[in-house]
């Protein structure tokens, strides 16, 4: 995972937003479409909606972008060209439809955060989050903290605690800041609260400072 030139806490100022904003391109209003897609898909009445034109109708969909999609690996060096690595992500990706997708700051204090709201696609137990997901989220965060505080590394541990389920369908709070250096090993911590503060999943994060090449 390399940081390169990614904004970090020495250099610039509380507030700055370190995901990929999304843009008025094709590409962002697509995915944003598809996105809705998924959501609607889970909420939609069963017997009543012709899900059989709608599949028909997706699948055409599909078949049109699959027929303009280029090689993977031609497709992977365009993804990791400049600052792609903040587009398609599965947590913060504009670009990527799995993602919901969190926006981040950066905070003078060193750590990051931001504000979501899940829906359904995300649900474990009923109405609440997916554990996996929330740790899906977690490892990002803490992986965007560490280049805020000017490192970046490989997640080699997770340690996830649960203290309270999850809600979906209301504003979370994500939180991860980078906490000590130690030669190649990072540590970084986060979190996830509701709007009130109730703490519901912490984690600890051990990192390796590693890189990994991008495609060309
Ligand atoms: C500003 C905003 C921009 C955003 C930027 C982009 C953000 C993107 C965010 C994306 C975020 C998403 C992030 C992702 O999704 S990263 C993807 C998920 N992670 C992986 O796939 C990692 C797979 N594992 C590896 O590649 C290697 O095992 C690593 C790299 C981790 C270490 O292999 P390496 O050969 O390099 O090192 P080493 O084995 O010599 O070990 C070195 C030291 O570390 C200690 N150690 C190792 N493992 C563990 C362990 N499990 N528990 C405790 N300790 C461990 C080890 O004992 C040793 O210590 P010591 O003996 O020296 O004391």
């Amino acid at each position: 995972m390399k940081v390169g030139t990614h904004p970090t806490a020495a250099t610039h100022a509380h507030g700055t937003v370190l995901t990929s904003a999304p843009q008025d391109a094709p590409v962002d209003r697509a995915t944003a479409a598809a996105r809705r897609v998924v959501d609607a898909m889970l909420r939609t009445d069963r017997g009543n909606a012709n899900l059989d034109r709608v599949a028909e109708e997706l699948n055409s969909i599909a078949d049109h972008l699959e027929e303009h999609a280029p090689e993977v690996a031609e497709r992977l060096i365009d993804m990791w060209n400049g600052e792609g690595v903040t587009r398609h992500d599965p947590v913060t990706g504009p670009e990527n439809a799995i993602a919901p997708p969190l926006v981040l700051e950066g905070l003078e204090d060193g750590s990051v955060r931001g504000t979501v709201t899940l829906t359904m696609p995300y649900q474990g137990p009923p109405g609440c989050v997916h554990g996996g997901v929330s740790a899906l989220i977690l490892d990002h965060v803490l992986g965007v903290a560490n280049a805020w505080g000017g490192k970046s590394g490989m997640t080699a541990k997770l340690e996830t605690n649960y203290h309270r389920p999850t809600p979906l369908f209301e504003p979370l709070v994500i939180t991860g800041r980078l906490v000590s250096v130690d030669g190649r090993k990072i540590r970084t911590v986060g979190s996830i609260t509701t709007a009130d503060g109730q703490l519901c999943v912490s984690v600890e994060g051990l990192f390796i400072d590693k890189t990994v090449p991008r495609p060309r």
